[in-house]
């Protein structure tokens, strides 16, 4: 069996279209333009693709972006005079402070400072906690890119067997909440989980996010299974350049899914998607408006 390839790319790019229109129409009707500020402290390699991504596609969708470049050494205590800034800029409805941050910065207060309101990328205790609950919140991004593309094979994941493999506050739990939200059947797994392999066949929806570069093998997918890859990892490829894996072997598991997202061009696309689709939420909230869900 060869799986069917999971386009993130396509999804992607008709969210953006939906953003694009959206927002087009919130600046002719309201005279708003949604803006996006996003934050990078250091030179993370990972972090400045993601960057490039997201302020291109950020314009491109109508929605004004801000960019803030701050160097390594730069200290918690400016890092979170910048963020009281951006709470207090009326043209600025989401703040996006790229993880992870230099050794000096606690990422947890940065967060905590973060206007909740504002949080795009989801992870204020207010928002995590209000996912938990079931209330109306800004959902981690990743997360709900990975969730999508999941509905594009099940729309309804209602008694699916899901396990999510990664447990951290980004991804893995997040993506744990919104999968107990579609009433799928939830099991989380990590670096502590006896028998990995045996509880990763168990899935039939089966969610990687563990950073470990083509950890999981086609043994450990139940045949027929959805193989949604959070993974981005830079492995050295061929002639000195780089190249990007998932944290699944996408060759072996080709051979037993029943669908796969692949790296790049799927859950990574997912990922800026959302956060254009929070910063317009954001962005009508804050005006008393009524978002599109997507
Ligand atoms: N596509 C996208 O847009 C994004 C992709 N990513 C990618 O997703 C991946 C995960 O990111 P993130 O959640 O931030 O990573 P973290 O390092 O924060 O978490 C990794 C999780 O995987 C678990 N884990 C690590 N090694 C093993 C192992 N050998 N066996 C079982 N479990 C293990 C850890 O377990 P424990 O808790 O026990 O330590 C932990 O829960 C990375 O590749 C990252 O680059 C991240 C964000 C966005
Ligand atoms: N506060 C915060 N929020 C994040 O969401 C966050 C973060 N910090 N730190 C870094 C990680 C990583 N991340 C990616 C998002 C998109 C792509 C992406 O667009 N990938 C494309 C293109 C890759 C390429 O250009 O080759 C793809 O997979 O197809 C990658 C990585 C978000 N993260």
């Amino acid at each position: 069996m060869t799986a069917r390839i999971i386009d993130g790319k396509a999804l992607a790019e008709s969210i953006r279209n939906k953003v694009a229109a959206e927002a087009a129409e919130l600046k002719r009707s309201h005279g708003i333009v949604p803006g996006l500020a996003a934050v990078l402290v250091g030179e993370n390699p990972a972090s400045q693709v993601y960057v490039r991504n997201k302020v291109k596609q950020t314009t491109e969708a109508g929605l004004a972006s801000f960019e803030h470049v701050l160097p390594a050494e730069t200290t918690q205590d400016d890092l979170l005079a910048l963020v009281r800034q951006l709470n207090a800029d009326p043209k600025v409805h989401g703040i996006l402070v790229q993880l992870p941050l230099p050794p000096q910065i606690d990422p947890d207060l940065v967060i905590a400072t973060i206007d909740p309101a504002k949080d795009v990328d989801g992870f204020h205790v207010e928002n995590a906690g209000r996912l938990v609950v079931g209330q109306e919140s800004l959902v981690p991004c990743t997360p709900q890119g990975s969730v999508l593309l999941a509905k594009t094979v099940h729309p309804d994941l209602t008694g699916l067997e899901a396990v999510v493999l990664g447990r951290s506050n980004i991804v893995g739990k997040p993506v744990a909440q919104l999968l107990i939200a579609e009433s799928a059947t939830v099991t989380v797994a990590h670096s502590r989980t006896r028998d990995l392999e045996a509880v990763c066949r168990r899935a039939d929806i089966l969610v990687v996010a563990v950073g470990r570069p083509e950890m999981v093998k086609g043994s450990w997918i139940k045949p027929g299974a959805t193989v949604i890859d959070v993974g981005i990892n830079r492995v050295p490829g061929e002639n000195g350049k780089s190249r990007l894996v998932g944290d699944v072997d996408f060759k072996e598991a080709m051979e037993v899914a029943g669908a796969i997202t692949p790296v790049p061009g799927g859950v990574g696309p997912m990922t800026i998607a959302c956060l254009l689709a929070n910063t317009l939420k954001a962005a009508m909230v804050a005006n008393g408006l009524t978002p599109p869900s997507f």
